[in-house]
Parts: C-alpha cells; structure tokens; sequence
C-alpha cells in the first residue's frame, strides 16, 4: 500500500494538461469579477464543485462546454500570465518535475490578443510560475489547434516559431466524433518536414479509425488519451492472470513502437470513455507493457492533481511504489523535451528519489 503523502511527495511527470482546464477555481472567481463575465456560482468552493459536476455528463462535447466560462476569463496577457504561473506552482506543489502544459492559443483572441502575444504570456507566466514554485519544476508549452475549427497549419508554424522559446510541440483538441486527425493532415506533414513533435487527442470518444488515422496517417509521436485500442486487444477477463491476450495489428504496432499513451483516468469517467476506474483499460495495458502514462487532462473540471490519479490507481490496481517510478519514467522518456534534458531529469531527479525509497 502507498501512503498517499508519499505520492506527493513522490517526483512525477505529466504531459497531459491543459491550461485552460486547470484554474484555481478562486482565481476564475476573480477574472471573471474584473471583467463583469457571469458565472453560475459566486463562491470559490461551489464553483469548483459546478465544474466537476457539469463536466461529469458522460459526453465530450458536453463536458468541452465548461470551458466557456474558464477561456472568457483568459483573454488579456495579465490574466493569462498569472493562470500560467499559478498552474506551475500548482503542479509543483503536488511534486510535478516536469509538465508540458497545453492550450489552443486560437481560443485566447477575443479581446485583441494575437497568437503570437499569447504564446509570449504563457512563456512569461511559466517563467515566473518555475521562478516561485515551491519544488522545482520544469514546464513547457504544446500548442493545441481546435479540431472543429480550421487554423491547425497556423498554429502549427506557431508551434515551429516559438520551439526554442518554450514550446515543444503540438496537439489537436477538441470534439473528436465527426473531426478525424486526417482533416489537419497537411498541419501535420508541415511539422514533420520540420522535425517537430506533436500528439494528437485520438481513441478517446471515438475508436480505433480515429488512433489508427492519428499514428498512421498524421504520424503522431505519441496519443492524448488512446483509451480506446483496447477494442483492439481481445482476451478473456474471466480467466484473470491466466486469460489468453491477442493484441491486433493496431495495438501491436502501438506497443511494438513504444507509442506513449496519455491516458487520463478521472477524465475518462466523466466523459464516458470508461466508467470505472477498476474497469479503465489502463490495467490491463500497464500489464501488457504499453507505454503507459498518467495524466490529470483537466484538473479543474475533474477535481483532481497528478498525485490524486496515481492514489486512485494505486488503491484500484495495488500499484507500488516502483509502479509509480514506471509511470513517471515512462512519461519523462516520452516527453518532447530535447534528449539530454530528459536524461538529466531522470538521472538527477527521478531516479535518486526513488532509489533512496525503494531502497
Ligand atoms: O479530453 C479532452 N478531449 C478533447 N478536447 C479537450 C479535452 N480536454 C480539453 N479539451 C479541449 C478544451 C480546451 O479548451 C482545449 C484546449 O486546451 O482542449
Ligand atoms: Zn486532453
């Protein structure tokens, strides 16, 4: 059993968050004040408990609409500074070493931003966040285009423009059903000729066309989410650890080349993509030696840190500590950060803290 302190405490890695889905709900209080933008609770604890409650529908696209009220209040370079750096101490606190922190810069307009001013507030936001964050963090930028909408090339170069300047990588986001990866193709073939790294939200409220599309097509380095291959993986849950498992060529490809898996529990729960955390494929894929990685996707709507996901998990699957060590080498291995600042962090962070606990 693991203490839950010693998960906190614990060095953890995350690189599936969005920016926009991680507010202090006292601080959406606040922003929302100071711009005269209407929300439907005025207490900081209520707020934070509609969130949850509203995102818990069982659909994405619902879910995604409580998200109105946290990007209204993110639409001049102040408040979206200090959202920055609030969920880089945030994270910190809860023993993040390193996050790569998510957003569509498209969606930050409305009151005359440009991209390009809102990509520089994000940077200064996390500087000041990893200057005064309590632990030491290391946190950077994936540049989300909105998958319904139809600027993912521009946000692509933006991704490319700003690689040396904290950003290191990109994603689409957004409704899934009806959108397929292959409508931003040519986003995607453009960062490839560029060298860039990019995930792509897929296998989430749609299936295996929509994963298959985003690796084989798209070419996507790692999945956001990629619950779903597990309809690709057929075995017989009532034999248990004796139960034959069969992968298809899809989920074969997937582990054979080391794909990293964002996966995102309490999320999954809320738009239906699982409905228990000890039925959530993550189980079984972590048995089967998938690059698994835990995630929080949106610690606002879900109520949730990095070390709550890696309690529920543990209490759900008797993880271990070294299980934990697994999912925070896993994800670390698979981040978009250049090689040599990877190594470092497992070599001079991850690994020491470890060592001195397992023993
Ligand atoms: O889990 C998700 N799936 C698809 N889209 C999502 C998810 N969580 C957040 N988003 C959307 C809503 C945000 O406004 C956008 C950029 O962060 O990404
Ligand atoms: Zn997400």
């Amino acid at each position: 059993m693991i203490r839950h302190e010693q998960l906190t405490a614990a060095p953890k890695v995350l690189l599936h968050d969005h920016l926009d889905g991680g507010l202090r709900p006292g601080t959406v209080l606040e922003l929302a004040g100071e711009l005269g933008h209407r929300l439907p609770r005025t207490d900081a604890d209520e707020l934070g408990e509609w969130f949850v409650e509203s995102a818990d529908s069982g659909s994405l696209e619902r879910y995604l609409e409580t998200f109105d009220h946290t990007v209204a209040v993110m639409q001049n370079a102040e408040a979206i500074r200090r959202v920055a750096s609030e969920c880089v101490q945030d994270l910190a606190a809860d023993g993040v070493v390193y996050a790569e922190i998510r957003y569509a810069p498209e969606q930050h307009l409305t009151a005359g931003l440009t991209l390009e001013q809102v990509v520089d507030a994000v940077r200064e936001g996390f500087e000041h966040g990893m200057a005064h964050a309590e632990r030491p963090i290391v946190a950077r930028q994936l540049l989300t285009a909105m998958r319904h909408k139809a600027r993912s090339m521009e946000i692509a170069e933006l991704a490319v423009a700003y690689r040396d300047s904290g950003v290191v990588g990109f994603d689409i986001a957004g409704a899934e059903a009806g959108y397929p990866p292959t409508r931003h193709l040519d986003a995607f073939e453009y960062l490839q000729r560029e060298n860039a790294h990019f995930t792509i939200h897929a296998g989430e409220a749609f299936g295996l066309p929509s994963i298959w599309q985003a690796i084989q097509w798209c070419g996507a380095d790692r999945l956001g989410h990629g619950v779903r291959i597990i309809d690709d993986i057929r075995y017989d849950e009532s034999a248990g650890d004796d139960g034959k498992v069969e992968l298809g060529r899809l989920a074969a490809y997937v582990r054979d080349q080391r794909i990293p898996l964002e996966m995102c529990p309490s999320s999954n729960l809320q738009t239906g993509a699982a409905d228990s955390i000890a039925r959530h494929p993550i189980g079984l894929l972590t048995k089967l030696r998938f690059r698994v990685t835990v995630n929080t996707d949106n610690r606002l709507m879900s109520g949730t840190s990095m070390s709550r996901e890696l309690a529920l998990l543990a209490d759900a699957f008797d993880y271990t500590l070294a299980d934990v060590r697994w999912f925070a080498i896993n994800a670390m291995k698979s981040a978009f950060l250049p090689f040599d600042e990877r190594l470092a962090i497992i070599d001079t962070v991850i690994k020491p803290w470890y060592a001195e606990q397992l023993g």
